[in-house]
């Protein structure tokens, strides 16, 4: 006779519970974008796996259980021309694996919990001992209690087997873990699929995954993903208007705090945009009308009305794939951390022409500082009667400021044309730029967030063009999951009440 077998519960209707989310700590630089999001309150299992494959990165959204939120984030930060080795958020006691990790250098953040599973297959009661009995169980009981975090990969495009391989051995670990056999784990899970390699690689997701691939609209995801995220404390944060120098220099005059120039007028932007602090919503609220500005290989702008309705109005195909390609041309940097590791070390003014180039002091009438940049990379052209080399960390730094300024006037001008305040800037391209650390001043009895500049071009570019173009009547907003709202929206879109 057998025993029926445990039977997992069906979600007909999963919401998120987003009540106390918390956003996991993570030492990597490299992974800083990725950090797992832990929802306590979360109760209902979640066995689908969202993918955005676009142009350049394929970003993967998952969901585990723990009733604990990962306590020590391990990390097995990889740089982005390393194979990507998956990291751990947890230990996972409750997700006991049957190979070691460590002996595989492959680690995982817990497993997928199937939804419906049949019960004729997986367990044979009385082939179960008692310890087996028991941790099936509680296995079994933890599925009811709260708590589990959303996680987040990264893989190139170029690379999609990597990524295949690490769902299917996702798939194959939960599972396991779940003592269901891989068929049946099959039947349970599904992929979302978005981007454009949802329609591109659809076979290879399908044919070797064998699971249902559903595919899901680019700009559809985007908009749900920021509409979710936008939910989570501390995930948006914006460049407020108090300076870095006015906490690290309270004695500067207010106006130089601002960026005023002595007549009380903004500084235009420049190739060194003043340092302001960094600012985090840490009680969100629906954030619409916005503007959503996606900087990936391309640049998409969406407009986004108060009902969440949206338009595609502009776009540009010089964003973060042209960063990325023409550095590779012009540096010997092999990944994009190099080449943003190089821009960081780089005078942009050795290839850029300035105004004071142009008219050897500020152009004061029109607000020019001799600073500015006049034409990216126009001096490359004027220099020597010979062909010049030019150093890679100066050219890696003009062309982030090109591409950056380009994007921020653009931003700004389709903000402006649709009387929309709020900018969201999302994408991988902010990915390596923002170093956010956090400084402890007593005097302030509260923690400061800051960034270490040397590593913010993008984010203080685009900040600063946004704010001076619209005479700080817009504000420039980022995300620390940036890279991941067209999954995040694939994976949110599958739980609403209308589906299926
Ligand atoms: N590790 C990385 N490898 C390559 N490009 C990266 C990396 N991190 C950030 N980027 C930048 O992000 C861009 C891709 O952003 P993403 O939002 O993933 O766009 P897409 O959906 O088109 O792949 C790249 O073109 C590059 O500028
Ligand atoms: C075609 C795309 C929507 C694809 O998205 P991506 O993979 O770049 O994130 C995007 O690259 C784009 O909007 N390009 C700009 C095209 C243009 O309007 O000029």
């Amino acid at each position: 006779m057998k025993m029926p077998a445990p039977s997992l519960p069906t979600a007909k209707v999963i919401q998120v519970d987003t009540r106390g989310a918390v956003i996991l700590e993570e030492e990597s630089p490299e992974t800083r974008d990725s950090r797992g999001i832990y929802f306590p309150n979360h109760i209902e299992p979640v066995s689908h796996i969202a993918v955005d494959v676009g142009g350049s990165l394929a970003k993967v959204v998952y969901f585990t259980r723990s009733p604990e939120p990962p306590s020590s984030p391990s990390v097995a930060a990889v740089r982005s021309s390393e194979p990507l080795t998956p990291r751990s958020n947890s230990p996972s006691a409750e997700f006991p694996t049957s190979s070691s990790p460590s002996s595989s250098n492959i680690r995982y953040n817990g497993a997928l919990t199937p939804l419906v599973l049949d019960s004729q297959n997986h367990v044979d009661g009385f082939t179960l001992n008692s310890e087996m009995l028991r941790s099936t169980m509680l296995r079994r009981t933890s599925q009811h209690f709260p708590g589990g975090s959303l996680n987040f990969e990264r893989f190139e495009t170029d690379n999609i087997h990597q990524c295949v391989e690490f769902i299917q051995s996702l798939i194959e670990r939960s599972a396991k873990v779940n003592e269901v056999t891989i068929e049946d784990m099959r039947k349970s899970v599904k992929i979302m699929a978005t981007g454009g390699g949802a329609h591109k690689f659809y076979e290879l997701f399908k044919d070797t995954l064998c699971v249902e691939v559903r595919r899901e609209d680019e700009m559809e995801c985007l908009i749900e993903g920021l509409k979710f995220i936008t939910l989570i404390p501390d995930e948006a944060y914006y460049f407020s208007d108090e300076l870095i120098q006015s906490v690290s220099h309270p004695t500067l005059s207010p106006s130089d705090q601002l960026g005023l120039l002595p007549d009380g007028v903004l500084e235009r932007p420049g190739p060194n945009p003043p340092k302001f602090a960094v600012t985090f919503e840490s009680n969100p609220t629906p954030q619409l009308p916005c503007l959503l500005v996606n900087i990936g290989s391309g640049v998409s702008l969406i407009k986004v009305d108060e009902d969440g309705r949206f338009e595609r109005v502009s776009g540009t195909s010089l964003g973060g794939g042209t960063l990325w390609g023409l550095l590779s041309l012009l540096t010997p940097a092999t990944t994009f951390d190099e080449m943003l590791n190089l821009s960081e070390q780089g005078d942009n003014a050795t290839v850029d022409m300035l105004v004071g180039d142009i008219y050897g002091q500020d152009y004061s009438k029109l607000g020019l500082k001799s600073t500015m940049i006049a034409s990216s990379f126009g001096k490359v052209f004027k220099k020597g009667k010979g062909k010049r080399t030019f150093s890679p960390e100066d050219i890696s730094k003009s062309l982030l400021y090109a591409v950056s300024n380009n994007i921020g006037q653009i931003a700004y001008m389709n903000a402006e044309k649709y009387n929309l305040e709020r900018i969201y800037f999302g994408g991988c391209f902010i990915r390596g730029n923002p170093n956010i650390g956090t400084l402890l001043i007593s005097s302030f009895r509260a923690e400061i967030h800051f960034v270490f500049l040397g590593h913010a071009a993008t984010i203080t570019t685009l900040s600063y063009a946004i704010r001076f173009w619209s005479k700080g009547t817009k504000r420039a907003l980022f995300l620390r999951h940036e890279g991941f709202l067209g999954s995040i929206g694939a994976w949110i879109k599958n739980i609403g009440p209308e589906s299926p």
